[in-house]
């Protein structure tokens, strides 16, 4: 048996971040405790503010909501938190994810806006990829959802936009701008709130969490989230 470095119990996994060995408890103890000193570190939230948390009903996502909800009343921020739901219209991928933001709606019974390209933009991604074909489709379908999480968001009243993109998918970014030589978007993709000019700030409460441990802590805590990749996606960018 392999003791729980924190409280000497029965350790139930090693971290991926640093080698510890830890129960459960201390597990999601340390893991809740590091996103709130990421969020206190970099002012992320202050009293009042309204926040619209992009919910695509992935793992990343929901673990934002669970634990923004969480900390959002273990430690008081006073913040006002609203799901926000853009709907690509991809069949058999995000009707069926987004089924389980409106479960995770219910279980945390926070309000969640559900917008569609279809009424933003006359077009839903099952009909783009028709017409295109699988090529350059997510980059406008990227470009898309940037804008769409920003009217839904203004539609809202909120005035802070968070997302669950973590560590790996920051570092994902940045090999994606070195190898394309995108020396502006370098500099951009690794800040924690970014915003351009005339768009709502945006930030990124799990940037230091490793994705691994994201899977793990939805795991242990039985998170309700939908775990399948986009259907469009097999020749995007990043997978590649
Ligand atoms: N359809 C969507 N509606 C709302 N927010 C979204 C949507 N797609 C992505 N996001 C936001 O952007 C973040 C990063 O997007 P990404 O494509 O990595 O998400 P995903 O793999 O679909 O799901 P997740 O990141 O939740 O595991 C998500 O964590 C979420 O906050």
């Amino acid at each position: 048996m392999v003791n729980c470095a924190k409280c000497n119990g029965q350790a139930a996994l090693k971290r991926p971040k640093n080698g510890d060995a830890l129960c459960r408890s201390c597990f999601f103890d340390a893991f809740e405790r590091e996103i709130h000193a990421t969020i206190v570190g970099n002012d992320l939230f202050v009293r009042g503010d309204s926040v619209a948390i992009g919910a695509s009903g992935g793992k990343d996502s929901t673990v934002l909501a669970h634990v923004l909800n969480l900390l959002n009343e273990r430690h008081d921020y006073g913040v006002k938190l609203v799901l926000l739901s853009i709907d690509e219209g991809i069949t058999g991928y995000r009707d069926d994810s987004l089924e389980a933001v409106k479960r995770n709606k219910l279980e945390y019974g926070l309000p969640l806006e559900i917008l569609t390209y279809k009424e933003l933009y006359g077009w839903t991604m099952d009909e783009i990829v028709a017409k295109i074909g699988l090529k350059n489709n997510c980059t406008f379908c990227g470009v898309f959802r940037r804008q769409a999480l920003d009217r839904g968001a203004w539609k809202l009243g909120v005035n802070k936009v968070a997302t669950g993109h973590n560590a790996d998918d920051i570092a994902e970014t940045v090999l994606m701008n070195v190898l394309r030589g995108d020396i502006a978007r370098l500099q951009r993709c690794t800040q924690i709130v970014t915003g351009q000019e005339g768009m709502l700030p945006r930030c990124k409460p799990l940037k230091y969490t490793y994705e691994k441990e994201i899977v793990m802590y939805a795991h242990f805590k039985k998170l309700d989230y939908f775990s399948t990749e986009c259907i469009y996606s097999p020749n995007a960018y990043r997978g590649h």
